[in-house]
């Protein structure tokens, strides 16, 4: 396995790059890289350029970060601020963390208090500018575009100026809140981000005595309208899933349905805008005639949401870190060359080999290990786990849009919650989930150490996304990329060129 420097995906716009073999001499004289050379389209797709908001929009956020480093010095009110830090607190993986069986133990008193939560990057900058004080007009549309990297903490990036807003508001109209509505909606692309970001919403609704809603394919309408009776301060859902209420008489039109909702974000926004799903979120914007906050959140900038929000939301505000469309520091990133022997261009003996070196190679002692492989290609996923099940004996589970979601759901459990604790003497096991990318987006993994790319992602931001599923929230990972002979040339250099920002002609 050759080692490859880790590499930081920097801004690559139109990372075309000249065809060099890494290993080759020419590559050692970089001056070939100072001067751009002819540009060879990148081989595996077109590698989406990736923008960042112009410098001087952001430079005075960024300075802030270094500022501040506790939730208390920011405008939160303190039973928003408590709830916060005692559901991040729930879900820290503790190193020292005994596991009972698969659910996670609770933390002990003294481990609590022991853990000290800071605001991270993005959720400084973003609970700083949403919840500024809108000196004009009170009621005027705010539009943000939050962008940090993956595992940063977007999640509550967003949920705490909700939060705030809603216990705000509560406390400045008293008992007068009107029932039958909802005051804020949450969106995400797949199932799977609805049923995570439901459970965190729901558990701290609880302590903020609010009420959380997740309309999803297994909610019942009924118990929707009773929730909505009662009053939704919080839905998670899907754009066409919230669309699909104008087809019920009792709702009579979204628009009413939606009267009351001041607060919207979309979460994956860049999923979300793409052109197979921007008109159900339009729609659903378009049907919120209150709305005050709407915040798109995404970990990447591709060109194309750079467009479609600068045309919809010209003057959108841009809230950035200074790490953004980068590989998180923690994640080591490596190369696998299917073309040497002993695999001689056999990816699937590659995948195996590294399968059984991180099964075997003394990482995370005393733990079940999980590794999540990545394809392009749902046909391809079947196929690798059928081999690695069969002629390699692995403990696999793959996934597709074409299971049903409680079949995703509980096949994904097991790399969703804490590593299984191995009883005393047992021998060391590995679960193995081969899915596409489907599960790259924003699903966040619990202490998962490895992932492979079993095909060479077709745009730096399937690259940033499915990287981005090992090395959260600062903890360590590894990448390992799997190529061969045909993509080395480009491949074997793309840690290195994404790294190198080329200099625009
Ligand atoms: N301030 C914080 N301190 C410590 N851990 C945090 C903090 N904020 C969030 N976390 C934890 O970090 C993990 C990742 O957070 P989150 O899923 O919001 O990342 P993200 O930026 O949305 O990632 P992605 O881009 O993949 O969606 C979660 O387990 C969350 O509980």
């Amino acid at each position: 396995m050759n080692r490859n420097i880790s590499f930081r995906l920097k801004s690559c716009t139109n990372v075309r790059f000249a065809s060099y073999n890494a290993s080759s001499k020419s590559f050692q004289k970089r001056k070939q890289l100072e001067t751009p050379t002819a540009d060879i389209p990148y081989k595996i797709g077109s590698y989406a350029s990736l923008k960042l908001p112009e410098e001087e929009k952001v430079s005075g956020l960024h300075r802030l970060v270094g500022q501040i480093d506790s939730f208390a010095q920011l405008k939160l009110v303190a039973p928003v601020r408590d709830a916060l830090i005692k559901q991040i607190k729930q879900s820290t993986v503790l190193r020292s963390q005994n596991f009972i069986s698969s659910t996670k133990k609770v933390k002990t008193e003294e481990e609590m208090n022991g853990l000290i939560i800071r605001p991270t990057p993005i959720q400084v900058e973003t609970i700083k500018v949403v919840n500024s004080i809108r000196r004009t007009n009170r009621n005027e549309l705010k539009v943000f575009t939050l962008a940090a990297e993956t595992g940063s903490g977007k999640t509550w990036a967003y949920l705490a100026p909700l939060f705030h807003k809603l216990k705000t508001e509560e406390l400045e109209s008293g008992t007068r809140m009107e029932k039958s509505q909802i005051r804020s909606v949450v969106l995400v692309p797949t199932h799977e981000l609805v049923y995570q970001v439901a459970e965190v919403v729901a558990s701290v609704c609880k302590d903020l005595d609010l009420n959380a809603y997740r309309w999803d394919v297994d909610s019942n309408f009924k118990d929707f309208m009773g929730a909505y009776r009662n009053k939704i301060d919080v839905l998670v859902t899907t754009p066409a899933k919230l669309m699909s209420l104008e087809k019920y008489d009792d709702v009579g039109s979204l628009k009413s349905l939606l009267a009351g909702v001041k607060f919207c974000v979309i979460d994956e926004a860049d999923t979300l805008m793409d052109k197979s799903w921007i008109n159900d979120t339009h729609a659903v914007l378009k049907n919120m005639r209150s709305l005050k906050d709407v915040l798109f959140v995404s970990a990447t900038i591709p060109s194309e949401f750079n467009k479609v929000t600068k045309k919809f939301f010209p003057d959108s505000i841009p809230i950035t870190t200074p790490s953004l469309h980068r590989i998180p520091k923690a994640i080591e990133f490596r190369n696998i060359n299917a073309s040497v022997p002993p695999y001689k261009g056999s990816k699937i003996k590659a995948l195996a080999q590294a399968l059984y070196a991180i099964h075997s190679d003394g990482t995370e002692l005393g733990y079940e290990k999980r590794v999540i492989v990545f394809c392009n290609e749902k046909k391809e996923c079947i196929k690798i786990s059928q081999r690695l099940e069969t002629e390699f004996g692995h403990d696999v589970s793959c996934i597709s849009s074409e299971d049903a979601v409680d079949v995703r759901r509980s096949k994904i459990l097991p790399f969703l919650q804490y590593p299984q604790l191995l009883e005393k003497n047992q021998k060391q096991t590995m679960k193995v989930l081969v899915c596409t990318d489907l599960l790259a987006r924003g699903l966040n993994f619990s202490g998962i150490r490895n992932v492979i790319l079993y095909d060479v992602p077709k745009t730096s931001v399937d690259l940033v996304h499915r990287a981005g599923r090992t090395g959260r929230m600062n903890q360590g990972g590894r990448v390992f990329m799997i190529v061969t002979d045909k993509d080395n040339s480009h491949v074997k250099g793309l840690p290195t060129v994404v790294r190198y920002k080329r200099r625009l002609a």
